[in-house]
């Protein structure tokens, strides 16, 4: 196994906020992460560290076999594919969806070179296939609904093959049929072994894909409870983790959770 990020007694702070609290975290190369927790628990500054967008205030932060702070981030970021609706927030609303996709290779936003590489572009028009949304390769991403947008990020995150994928909330404001359709193409990754470490973001047990093999559940900045996914999800955890009684099942590889009564 090779640890492809390791977080050791990591904290984040903000003045005298505390986002994260000496959180220790190993993720390895064929393993897939979940990270569960309730509003403002530190996930997406969890997110943040991993793709090489945050410095720690204490700990160390190893990602791909560098320090972050020892390396330049520009050298790492290309290695990490990050799909997040702050990211999203920056692709002008005019840019054609295959360019949205392939600038990824150069590491930009906005279309900047009329004459992309044949590689890219083959590559590029592979991912729009996989992810099903070919058909929307000439269209404006203004105009795309939100499912086809979560779907654009993740086939830029896809693009430049990165070691390490990270996706915050990929379902989120989806539909119930667009999240539906949106998990069983991440259970497609997750499941593909030839895919890259992966950690996603969620609040909702309901949004775990198959083939997601850990969990991470942190409540105001600390760890709960981490590590293989059946063990951790448990109702006792996701109890603590939310702050109510929660009743937690796995019916034909799909997690559900509802309020224990
Ligand atoms: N610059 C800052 N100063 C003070 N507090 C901050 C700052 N940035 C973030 N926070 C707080 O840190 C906490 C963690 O934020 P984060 O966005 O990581 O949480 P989250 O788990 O992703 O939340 P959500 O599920 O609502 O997106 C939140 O309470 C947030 O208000």
């Amino acid at each position: 196994m090779v640890a492809v990020a390791e977080l050791a007694g990591v904290s984040v702070r903000r003045g005298s906020a505390v986002l994260l609290n000496s959180v220790e975290l190993i993720v390895d190369e064929h393993e897939r992460w979940v990270v569960i927790g309730p509003n403002g628990a530190g996930k997406t500054t969890l997110l943040q560290l991993l793709g090489a967008q945050l410095y720690p205030s204490d700990g160390v932060v190893g990602l791909l076999g560098e320090v972050v702070g020892a390396i330049d981030v520009f050298e790492l970021r290309p290695r990490i594919g990050l799909s997040s609706s702050a990211f999203a927030e920056r692709i002008p609303a005019g840019e054609r969806v295959r360019d949205v996709v392939l600038s990824a290779a150069y590491a930009v936003v906005g279309r900047w070179r009329e004459d992309y590489d044949e590689y890219d572009l083959d590559r590029a028009n592979q991912l729009l296939a996989s992810l099903r949304i070919d058909q929307l390769a000439e269209r404006t991403f203004g105009t795309l609904s939100e499912g086809e947008r979560k779907r654009v990020q993740i086939a830029r995150a896809l693009m430049t093959d990165p070691e390490l994928l990270l996706l915050d909330e990929p379902a989120s404001g989806l539909d119930l049929a667009g999240r539906e359709a949106l998990i069983d193409t991440l259970s497609s990754i997750c499941l593909d072994p030839a895919s890259p470490a992966t950690v996603l973001v969620t609040h909702h047990v309901e949004e775990i894909p198959e083939g997601i093999t850990h969990a991470l559940l942190l409540n105001k900045g600390s760890v709960v409870a981490a590590g293989p996914v059946g063990l951790v999800l448990t109702s006792d955890n996701l109890s603590q983790t939310f702050g109510l009684p929660l009743s937690v099942e796995l019916r034909d590889g799909r997690w559900s959770a509802r309020s224990r009564r």
